[in-house]
Formats: structure tokens, sequence, C-alpha cells
């Protein structure tokens, strides 16, 4: 039984411009179950997207690398930022235009704007950091831990709020979402998602972005 949702913000309730949905915003206050927001961005954004959205006081940020449940609750850092920091420098030396992107409020990965192809990253890294990969959310290049993810994101948070991973609906768009819908009991994708992971939804939005996640959304709440 689905007893909560958790959602990707860019690109499944935002545009390309991140500019969020209001018809996703008023699908999210509609539902009558908890939605978690998971994304690759900072924990203190997260937290002021939370309250302004409406949504849980649970959030999973930086891909999962922090969990943070309740508005006054410290964040819990399941990662340590410091390989990721050398691997950073290591990369910069490689590509110097690279630019990295909130590294101050960045407590588990960091993450670069998009100037660099994915691929030449991961070759870079390639044999001195072993345990870091690097993941293109189509808004920007992270590079962190691959011990997290939003699969381990959700199992905590999870695990926090008293519920278990398979009582939740994963709701997303890009290849960062999809170890939370393994983990998750049901896969939500929104109609501009990439292949892999309309392949594992189970209900695939016709509209995309905002409007894509209200009409899933919707389709949960009949659902329930
Ligand atoms: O921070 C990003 O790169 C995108 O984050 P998302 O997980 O909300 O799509
Ligand atoms: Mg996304």
């Amino acid at each position: 039984m689905i007893k909560a949702v958790v959602a990707d913000i860019d690109g499944t309730l935002t545009d390309m411009q991140r500019r969020i949905s209001v018809e996703a915003i008023v699908a999210i206050r509609k539902l009558p179950i908890p939605v978690v927001l998971a994304s690759g961005n900072v924990i203190c954004f997260m937290r002021a997207a939370s309250k302004l959205i409406g949504a849980s006081e649970a959030m999973i940020g930086e891909n999962g690398g922090v969990v943070q449940v309740g508005y006054d609750s410290p964040p819990v850092v399941f990662a340590d930022i410091e390989e990721c920091r050398r691997a950073a420098a290591l990369l910069q030396r490689r590509f110097p235009g690279l630019e990295q992107l909130d590294a101050r409020y960045r407590l588990s990965e960091l993450a670069f704007r998009r100037t660099v192809d994915a691929n030449e990253l991961r070759a870079a890294l390639d044999m001195e950091y072993p345990s870091l990969e690097v993941v293109d959310t189509q808004f920007a290049l992270h590079l962190k831990h691959k011990s997290v993810n939003k699969g381990t994101g959700l199992v905590n948070v999870a695990s926090m709020m008293g519920f278990k991973p398979e009582e939740f609906a994963a709701l997303g768009d890009s290849a960062n979402d999809l170890p939370m819908f393994e983990a998750a009991g049901l896969g939500l994708a929104v109609g501009n998602a990439v292949p892999e992971l309309k392949d594992v939804a189970d209900y695939v939005a016709v509209k995309p972005y905002g409007e894509g996640a209200a009409e899933a959304l919707r389709w949960l709440a009949r659902q329930l």
C-alpha cells in the first residue's frame, strides 16, 4: 500500500528553466499522503523549497548524501565530501573552465555546471577515485560517492519516518531518480523523462515537466 510520495524537483516539478509548475504544487497540496522532496540540490535549498511548496518536513538532498527529517532538525550526512574535494581539484586541473555550483553549501558531494562532457569527467576520474562517480541530472554534473544515491536516501528517510521504502511512490525525470524508483513500491515518470526511467515506471505521464507531475499525482490519488 502506498503511504507517501518521494518527488524529484528539477525537470519533474519544474521546467528546464527551473520554474516550478503551479499545477504541480496544487497536486502536491491536494494529495492526502506526505510528499518528500528528493533532489541533487543542497539541503538548505530543499528546506526552503519544501516549506514554500507545502511538502513534507522530510527531505533528501545532494542525491541521497544528505537527509533531513524536520525543518528544525540537523541534516544527517551519509558521505565524506573530502574525497570529492580532492577529486574535484584533480578535475579542475584537467578542465580549467569547470565551475563548481553551491560549493559552500554542499555537505556530501560536489556539483559542476554542465560545460564539460560527463564521460570526459568519468574518464579523468577513473582509476584514481574508484569509489566516486559522475551523475548527469540534465541540470548539473554531480561528483558523488557511489555508496549514496536517491535510493539510499529513500531507505534512510523512510526509516526515520517510520515507513518502508516500498510504501513510497517515486516521481522523477532523470537518471539520478533510477535508484529511488528501484527502492520505491511504485514509479511515476513525467513525459520528458529519460527512456531508462520510463522503462521501469508503472505510470508514464503524457504531459512533460510540472504538468506531467500533476497528471501522475492525480492518477496516483485515484489508486489510493
Ligand atoms: O541538482 C540537480 O542537478 C538537479 O536536481 P534534481 O535531482 O532535482 O533533478
Ligand atoms: Mg530531475
